[in-house]
């Protein structure tokens, strides 16, 4: 660990979430209670479609949302009833929120300076944060002279600048074209590491959730619908919401009935061997379905789309949308009829009404570790 980063590392405290209920009246609950636990120093990434309650819940954090039950628990301190300065977190806005008429530097150093900080210790921790920042060069200009990306590290700098035990990250890069997007995600990931602070992320990119946290907690409609690592989310999906929303495109979903021994389909193609009665959803990602490999299941391409990297192929089984993906470099003939097998380590069961995944349906260790959340 260098100097500059010991400088600007402050102590990461847990946040507690404790039947954290937030509601505008008594028929709109954005949040119902919800009871979560983030570790100190760990990155999360609030994941879920528009309107689920991500912000919502940022704010409570941040405390610029009233919780209207339950507690927050930051660093061993009920915070829930504080101002939001005396929280100990700092916030990344999407929109930067900076200061038109004052400097990089200024921008930066002025939580320092209004609770009181010397002139001498400000220059210096500005100093350090625009090292560590690129942004060295650029701090007597003002915000209107700089690119969208310095913009956001001059924003990111004035959150660090304190030292926060907790940083909270509300869609920081959306306005940010992709290839900014990316390098702004390379550096974040960087900085997380250099400063260690618990970091809480709003977003509804599913790449910045895989690529940046230690843990990606998706919300539907204010519920936890699952929170684990993104090698977890991806593999051992909790449920139908999750397995649908996370994976480019996402995994195939199948309606299939089970009779004591096989799952099939509408049409009667047998997809699975399982012991289940009733009806079941059928999970399996576009990368898993093995093609021409002398399997049963009967189909032929709707649509093709070259990717360069790989192909999707759009078919239809039993009615059912599925889409495969094939490597670069393997010859399809359009015209011919596929066949198709689900090699059973890599399929998913859920529940045919509720939706949640059935833990160990195949056997598999796979499935073993899916959490329940509700
Ligand atoms: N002051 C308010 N009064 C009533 N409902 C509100 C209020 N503020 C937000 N909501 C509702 O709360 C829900 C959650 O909003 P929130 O902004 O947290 O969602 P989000 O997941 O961050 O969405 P997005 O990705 O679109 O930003 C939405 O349905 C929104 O309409």
């Amino acid at each position: 660990m260098t100097a500059i980063d010991t400088a600007i590392r402050a102590a990461a405290a847990e946040i507690a979430l404790i039947g954290v209920t937030k509601s505008y009246d008594a028929k709109n609950t954005i949040i119902p209670p919800i009871d979560v636990t983030l570790r100190p120093g760990e990155f999360t990434v609030v994941l879920g479609p528009s309107g689920c309650g991500k912000s919502t819940l940022l704010q409570m954090i941040a405390g610029l949302e009233r919780v209207s039950a339950g507690r927050i628990v930051i660093g061993g301190r009920e915070v829930q009833d504080l101002e939001p300065k005396h929280r100990g977190c700092a916030m990344v806005f999407q929109n930067y929120a900076l200061y038109p008429h004052m400097t990089v530097a200024e921008n930066m150093a002025y939580s320092l300076k209004v609770s009181g900080v010397s002139k001498a210790e400000r220059a210096e921790r500005v100093g350090t944060v625009a090292k560590m920042l690129g942004l060295a060069d650029y701090l007597t200009r003002k915000p209107s002279q700089l690119s969208g990306g310095q913009r956001q590290r001059v924003a990111i700098g004035r959150a660090i600048i304190r030292e926060p035990g907790v940083l909270l990250f509300d869609e920081p890069l959306s306005n940010l074209d992709a290839q900014l997007r990316h390098d702004m995600r390379v550096e974040l990931a960087e900085l997380h590491r250099r400063i260690g602070a618990t970091s809480v992320f709003v977003t509804h990119d599913q790449v910045e959730a895989m690529t940046l946290a230690d843990r990606i907690l998706i919300l539907n409609k204010g519920h936890i619908e699952q929170f684990d690592t993104p090698k977890a989310i991806y593999h051992n999906p909790a449920s139908v919401f999750v397995a649908k929303f996370i994976g480019s495109p996402p995994m195939n979903i199948l309606q299939v009935e089970g009779d004591g021994s096989v799952l099939r389909l509408a049409d009667g193609q047998v997809v699975a061997n399982y012991s289940g009665i009733g009806k079941f959803q059928l999970g399996i990602r576009p990368e898993d379905i093995a093609v021409n490999e002398g399997g049963s299941i009967k189909t032929e391409i709707r649509y093709r789309e070259d990717l360069g990297s790989h192909e999707i192929l759009e078919t239809k089984i039993a009615e059912q949308n599925l889409r495969i993906a094939m490597p670069f470099g393997v010859e399809i003939d359009t015209t011919q009829t596929l066949s198709l097998s689900f090699p059973q380590a890599r399929l998913h069961l859920f529940d045919g009404e509720t939706g949640r995944a059935i833990a160990n349906a195949f056997g598999d260790a796979h499935s073993a570790s899916v959490k329940e959340y509700q």
